[in-house]
């Protein structure tokens, strides 16, 4: 069983407001799972339970079980920092950090505490690869991260987040900054990417979800209304929700 993430009866509140309700589901490696519904539905907010960002807002509370390997990561005294480590995030808008394409990429295994020079140049190699990014930067390593396009500032985010050998990688709506062109790049990549890894992706894009997920969750109003093999939902959902939803009568 490739099962990751196992979710169990989830509920968060900001406050006393309730963004999720009961979510039950489970999350596989090699697969990209697509959360889709309206805006406010809670898919970001479900993402963000994943890694444990929500802990950085304030007033947020949640019962129920979000496991990872079988360990919930909400216990007490878990290892919040590891678990970052191996479930990383990539968001809407490219967040390089202003320093040269080279030191983005051995951020994050520096602060780890690797060293070597030629540990660090393979990090840097293997991940720009493995983000579809090497061909194009391979040459001017040592430029400003700020001066690539978006699309590039995007995958060059995702060579951070894959130094860091995730096993799983969350993404926020990760197209949404970027052109046509650039979008179709790292669709490519996710298919690649889910070879290795478990993708969890928020889009706003039915089309995107039906093109690059294997399975795909749909929420509405802070509930999971649906979860199932993407071309299910797509071509046969159970809920009329689902339906109205992706015919477009939704609302
Ligand atoms: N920091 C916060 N404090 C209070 N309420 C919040 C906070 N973040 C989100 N919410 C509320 O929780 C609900 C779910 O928000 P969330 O951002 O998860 O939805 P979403 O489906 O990702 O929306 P969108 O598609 O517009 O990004 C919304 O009603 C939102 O207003």
């Amino acid at each position: 069983m490739n099962e990751v993430f196992s979710i169990n009866d989830l509920n968060l509140y900001y406050g006393k407001f309730q963004a999720l309700k009961n979510i039950t589901l489970n999350l596989e490696k090699n697969k990209v799972t697509a959360l889709i519904g309206p805006s406010g539905c809670g898919k970001s907010t479900f993402l963000r339970t994943l890694n444990r960002m929500n802990d950085l807002i304030d007033e947020v509370s949640i019962d129920g079980e979000v496991k990872y390997h079988q360990e919930n990561i909400y216990q007490k005294n878990y290892d919040v920092i590891s678990l970052r480590t191996k479930v990383g995030m990539v968001f809407q808008k490219p967040n390089p950090f202003p320093m040269s394409i080279y030191d983005n990429v051995i951020y994050g295994p520096k602060c780890q505490g690797i060293k070597n020079k030629n540990e660090l140049e393979r990090i840097v190699e293997t991940s720009l690869k493995k983000a579809a990014l090497w061909d194009e930067v391979k040459d001017r390593l040592k430029d400003s991260a700020l001066d690539l396009s978006g699309g590039q500032q995007q995958r060059l985010c995702i060579a951070r987040a894959i130094a860091m050998e995730p096993e799983v990688i969350l993404m926020d709506e990760p197209t949404s900054a970027l052109d046509p062109i650039a979008t179709l790049k790292i669709e490519e990549l996710m298919n690649e990417l889910k070879q290795n890894y478990a993708i969890v992706i928020v889009t706003h894009s039915m089309q995107q979800a039906a093109r690059i997920s294997d399975q795909t969750a749909f929420f509405l109003m802070g509930e999971l209304i649906e979860f199932d093999e993407t071309d299910k939902i797509f071509s046969n959902p159970k809920k009329k929700e689902t339906e109205d939803y992706i015919t477009g009568r939704f609302g």
